[in-house]
């Protein structure tokens, strides 16, 4: 049997981990996918973002007569942009893959890895030893098990397959209301897809701040998209003209229908943790399969870590980079184990409008008894917020009164992805409210303004009794 010093299971953020600094560390690389690069780059981050931009400068038609400029939408030329996109991912994966095959010092193997023991992995017919083991197997879509949906499969996706499909669809189903469903929402009707949104509850983008999640529904449901709460998927026909019915049903047993061309299912990531036979080795994990890590993401046995959706509390590419990175040190440096900074975690959902969100939510605040402070701003009432005629969209902010520091961060609106940098800076970095908002320039008349004078109005919101240092 082979002896290594380090197996790495997934080639996602696994792969990215094992750089120059493991040069003399004998390493095996195992991934059961035909491609190689994991979730982010192959059918997540990357291509939905190459998506979305399309669907921007689609759905900039209508934002241009508002302000007086006559574009015309002449429609998308799906095949063109999948192939663009594609074409540009396929070979960076392909190429990754034949990088790695070449690299001196790791073997990769293709094929499912399950535990043998806490230190021998099962990969197909071989079987391998490691002194480490990291465990990097991501997480995949959620599927549901109603009558009819096996048999539609050919039009049954999930967010893996949806953008390859032939042809762009001219009636879109999906269900779900998170932010895989809020960014194809996006994607397909900006590039003139009908799209219906079904959510079982009343309620889209759950985990965000609830007036930004309202604000989020209200500008979805008065857009291109039909929003349809409230209802849950009950089965999946064929119609006599071969389109799809998409049945669905209310919490009183009423039913809808929908035709629909192809059904996009978006309910949730499930953990890769299940083929990994974790009980061979004794790894801990929840009942969601949710492998348990300490902060330096160690699992209950020794030499084995977990990093990434498969561990985490947070399904994003940013999370898992810096787990990786945690990871690394730590193998590289076990007397001087670090731990990965969880405090701050920020997202973007990539949708129409975008949102970004940072800290904790003012319903969380209030939930915990917490004293906070609050202060809304309106694009519309700065300057770049004129120009862009913007009328529906602000940022939110929550601070400690008595240390004047920001504890949550929410915007909703052109850019959010982007304003929201300097606001995870100063929570990171300890920076005042006052600090941030008069410790230097900002730029006039450019669109951070507007975060400029959401801290400014936090200062103000600031009560004498409440003053800090
Ligand atoms: C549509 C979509 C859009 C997204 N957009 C964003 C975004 O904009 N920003 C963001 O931060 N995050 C985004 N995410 C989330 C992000 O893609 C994930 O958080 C990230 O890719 C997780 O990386 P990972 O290394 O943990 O897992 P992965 O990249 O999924 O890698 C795991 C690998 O392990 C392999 N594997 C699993 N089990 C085994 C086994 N037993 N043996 C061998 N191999 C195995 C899998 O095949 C896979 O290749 C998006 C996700 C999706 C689905
Ligand atoms: N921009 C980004 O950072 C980005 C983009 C896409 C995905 N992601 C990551 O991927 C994860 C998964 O995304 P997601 O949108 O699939 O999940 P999600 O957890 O964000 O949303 C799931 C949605 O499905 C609904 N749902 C669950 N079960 C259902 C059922 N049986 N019937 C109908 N609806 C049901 C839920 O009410 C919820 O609205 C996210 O949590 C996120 O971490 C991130």
């Amino acid at each position: 049997m082979q002896h290594f010093d380090l197996a790495v299971i997934g080639s996602g953020t696994g792969n990215s981990l094992i750089d120059e600094r493991f040069a003399d560390w004998d390493v095996a690389l195992i991934e059961r996918d035909e491609t190689f690069g994991g979730t982010c780059l192959n059918r997540g981050c990357i291509p939905t973002k190459m998506f979305v931009l399309p669907a921007d400068l689609a759905a900039s038609v209508a934002e241009a007569r508002r302000l007086g400029v006559q574009l015309e939408f002449k429609g998308a030329d799906w095949p063109a942009i999948r192939d663009r996109i594609f074409g540009r991912i396929d070979p960076i994966s392909a190429g990754g893959l034949d990088w790695r095959e070449r690299s001196q010092n790791v073997t990769v193997f293709h094929g499912e890895a399950s535990f043998v023991d806490a230190s021998t992995l099962q990969v197909g017919d071989t079987r391998i030893s490691a002194s480490n083991i990291v465990i990097a197997t991501g997480s995949r879509p959620r599927t549901l098990d109603v009558p009819g949906l096996a048999e539609a499969s050919d039009r049954v996706h999930t967010s893996d397959t949806i953008m390859r499909i032939d042809e762009l669809p001219r009636r879109l189903v999906i269900v779900g209301g998170g932010y895989i469903a809020a960014e194809f929402a996006h994607i397909f009707s900006g590039l003139g897809s009908e799209v219906t949104l079904i959510n079982r509850t009343d309620v889209l983008l759950r985990h965000h701040d609830r007036d930004i999640a309202q604000a989020y529904l209200q500008e979805l449901s008065h857009g291109p998209v039909n929003v349809r709460l409230n209802q849950e998927l009950s089965s999946v026909e064929k119609s006599d003209d071969d389109s799809l019915v998409v049945i669905t049903k209310d919490r009183n047993g009423i039913e809808y229908e929908y035709f629909a061309d192809q059904l996009l299912i978006a309910v949730g990531r499930d953990r890769n943790s299940d083929a990994l036979n974790l009980r061979a080795a004794g790894v801990d994990h929840n009942p969601d399969g949710q492998i348990r890590v300490d902060a330096q993401q160690r699992t209950n046995v020794k030499g084995i870590w977990a990093l990434g959706d498969v561990s985490s509390d947070h399904l994003l590419k940013h999370v898992a980079n810096a787990e990786g990175r945690t990871v690394q040190h730590n193998l590289l440096h076990p007397d001087d184990l670090r731990g990965t900074d969880h405090r701050f975690v920020p997202q973007a959902v990539f949708g129409d409008p975008q949102i970004a969100s940072v800290g904790v939510t003012e319903q969380e605040l209030r939930n915990w008894g917490a004293p906070y402070i609050v202060a809304r701003q309106r694009y519309a009432d700065v300057a770049y917020g004129w120009a862009l005629e913007d009328e529906e969209h602000f940022v939110k902010l929550l601070a400690d009164p008595r240390s004047m520091h920001l504890v949550g961060a929410h915007i909703i609106g052109p850019q959010a992805s982007t304003l929201i940098q300097p606001l995870i800076q100063a929570m990171s970095f300890g920076q005042r409210v006052d600090e941030l908002a008069r410790g230097q320039y900002w730029i006039h008349p450019a669109l951070p303004e507007v975060i400029e004078n959401a801290l400014l109005k936090l200062v103000l919101a600031r009560k004498p009794g409440e003053i800090g240092q």
